[in-house]
């Protein structure tokens, strides 16, 4: 038995040409593992493949080439077994205005063939805070609440992997704060979770990992710790304790003054001291008054890897 949730090998998807757009290949060649019990961010921009890829985990889209193995079940192989072993929260909620969430729940948990006295649609309703519109109908929920429904549907079969497609694109905060406690609570009762996002804060907040794709190709994939350390790129910021302008700098600090009066010094740490700044500002006249420093977010390790190979 593998310690990988996921392991996709030689991934690949060509859409066939239509009329006037021509084939596609949306995924060149994509080998990525999913350690069980992770909570791992898929990311890349627009357009780069990361819905093909869901929707093949999901059995929507036919892979062109490529294995891939859901919990140790081969999806060629095994497709009914990889298939429960996986539930999607789709981007768009899709919901048909005639059923009320319970009846939703159920007719979800009859697709998947879960017994009628396995089901845990009370269950589900409480973690998606639902339950006391178990009864109404779906064309009568608020957005928010429709998402939330779509969450609980792809929990119906007790699925070991859980793939979140942008949840919390267009989300009010409480929704989104929701969202989050739902899937650390799921993670810390042993769920894998798989999440897109366009939210690069958010990826940095609640995933352990992280694989770029771009251009249907994996970029990147490490920690979301090492991925961060992987930017060299620090900020000095410098409060004075009157307005000055910037000192003149040398080439390996860039350096400037913000319109409420800070200075900021970017460099790189394995390269200058932060000392030779704060002497660099002292020799200046400089007195100060108050200094931090801000480290490398994901969107910047983001920017610099995707950015070259734009086109
Ligand atoms: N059904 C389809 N037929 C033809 N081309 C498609 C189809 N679906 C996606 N594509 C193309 O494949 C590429 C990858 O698209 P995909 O939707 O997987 O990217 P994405 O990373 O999910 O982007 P987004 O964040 O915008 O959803 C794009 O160039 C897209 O236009």
């Amino acid at each position: 038995m593998t310690d990988n949730a996921i392991e996709i090998k030689g991934l690949k998807k060509t859409y066939a040409a239509t009329g006037k757009s021509p084939a596609k290949e949306a995924l060149k060649g994509i080998d990525l593992n999913i350690p069980r019990g992770s909570i791992f961010g898929l990311l890349g921009p627009n357009g780069a493949g990361k819905s093909t890829l869901i929707n093949i985990l999901a059995g929507l889209v036919v892979k062109s080439a490529g294995s891939v193995n859901i919990w140790g079940f081969d999806q060629d192989r095994n497709p009914r077994q990889s298939r429960a072993a996986i539930g999607i929260m789709p981007q768009e909620p899709h919901l048909d205005p005639f059923f009320t969430p319970a009846g939703s729940l159920d007719v979800q948990a009859g697709l998947y063939g879960v017994p009628k006295a396995q089901r845990k649609t009370a269950e589900i309703l409480e973690l998606i805070g639902l339950t006391d519109k178990a009864d109404a109908y779906a064309r009568s929920l608020s957005g928010g609440m429709r998402r939330r429904l779509l969450l609980g549907k792809a929990l119906v079969h007790t699925p070991q992997v859980l793939v979140l497609d942008e949840p919390t694109a267009g989300v009010d905060i409480e929704l989104r704060n929701m969202l989050w406690r739902n899937v650390r609570k799921l993670n810390d009762d042993g769920m894998t979770i798989i999440l897109t996002t366009h939210y690069l804060e958010e990826a940095e907040e609640m995933c352990d990992e992280i694989a770029i794709i771009n251009h249907g190709e994996q970029i990147v994939r490490d920690s979301t710790t090492n991925l961060l350390g992987r930017l060299d790129s620090k900020t000095l910021v410098i409060t004075p304790d009157q307005a000055v302008e910037l000192p003149s700098l040398p080439n390996n600090i860039t350096g400037a003054r913000q319109t409420d009066g800070r200075l900021t010094f970017t460099y790189k740490s394995s390269e200058t001291p932060a000392e030779q700044i704060l002497s660099l500002v002292r020799d200046a006249g400089i007195t100060i008054k108050d200094v931090h420093t801000q480290e490398a977010h994901l969107e910047e390790v983001f920017l610099s890897l995707t950015a070259s190979r734009e086109g």
